[in-house]
């Protein structure tokens, strides 16, 4: 099996906070779900969405996959993903995430590459970023055994794993402003990034 080469994006959440599905999110211009998905077809050999509404992404060569353990939030897809990755590690971006940084997955993957580790995340001061990260196939089976006894948290359930933790200050050196975490999570959110991303566009 291949060490690398599989991107996955988890596109199956609720959508509470946006109060509309942010599979439909537009960006200017652009649906950003799928301005991320042909950004990763250029630099991956497989990119497998994670979606409940698998009609939504006919015009594209993506592989659409369904959570296997329904209502359990990102670690459940990340676990459907997992399961259809073609390569060792995959790397993990939300469907709400703009600010993909290509170069920080060199970065990530160089760390990676022929070690022991199963996950490569970032720290944000005593928190991680869950995303924009690597996950890798060797957890699926660590990942059923946590997600069987009803927990959901991918925080937990990556301290009980051989994690690489990025530090924050590591990080900042590519995304300074920390745009490669950021995500739309609210209106406010989404308006804000069209404020900011105005002139640029
Ligand atoms: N496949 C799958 N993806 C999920 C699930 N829950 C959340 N996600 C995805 O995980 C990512 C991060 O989740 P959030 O930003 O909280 O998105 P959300 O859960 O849709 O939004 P809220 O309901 O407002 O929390 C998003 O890309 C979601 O689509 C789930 O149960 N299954
Ligand atoms: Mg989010």
């Amino acid at each position: 099996m291949k060490e690398f080469g599989t991107a996955i994006v988890l596109a199956g959440g609720k959508s509470s906070r946006m109060g509309f599905d942010k599979q439909h999110l537009m960006l200017h211009n652009s649906r950003l779900v799928q301005r991320i998905t042909e950004t990763l077809l250029d630099a991956f050999d497989q990119v497998v969405l994670v979606t409940q509404t698998p009609e939504l992404y006919g015009g594209l060569s993506v592989e659409t996959v369904e959570d296997k353990y329904k209502g359990m939030g990102p670690l459940g897809g990340i676990h459907a993903g997992l399961l259809a990755a073609e390569s060792q590690y995959a790397f993990v971006i939300a469907c709400d995430m703009p600010g993909l940084d290509l170069r920080y997955i060199e970065f990530m993957k160089d760390r990676l590459r022929g070690s022991d580790y199963q996950a490569c995340v970032t720290r944000f001061g005593e928190w991680i970023e869950p995303f924009h990260a690597y996950y890798s196939k060797d957890q699926i089976q660590d990942m059923e055994a946590f997600l069987e006894t009803g927990r959901k948290s991918v925080n937990r359930f990556l301290d009980g794993q051989k994690t690489l933790y990025v530090p924050e200050s590591e990080a900042r050196k590519f995304s300074p402003d920390w745009e490669m975490f950021y995500n739309l999570n609210t209106r406010e959110d989404l308006a804000h990034y069209m404020t900011r991303t105005r002139e640029s566009s």
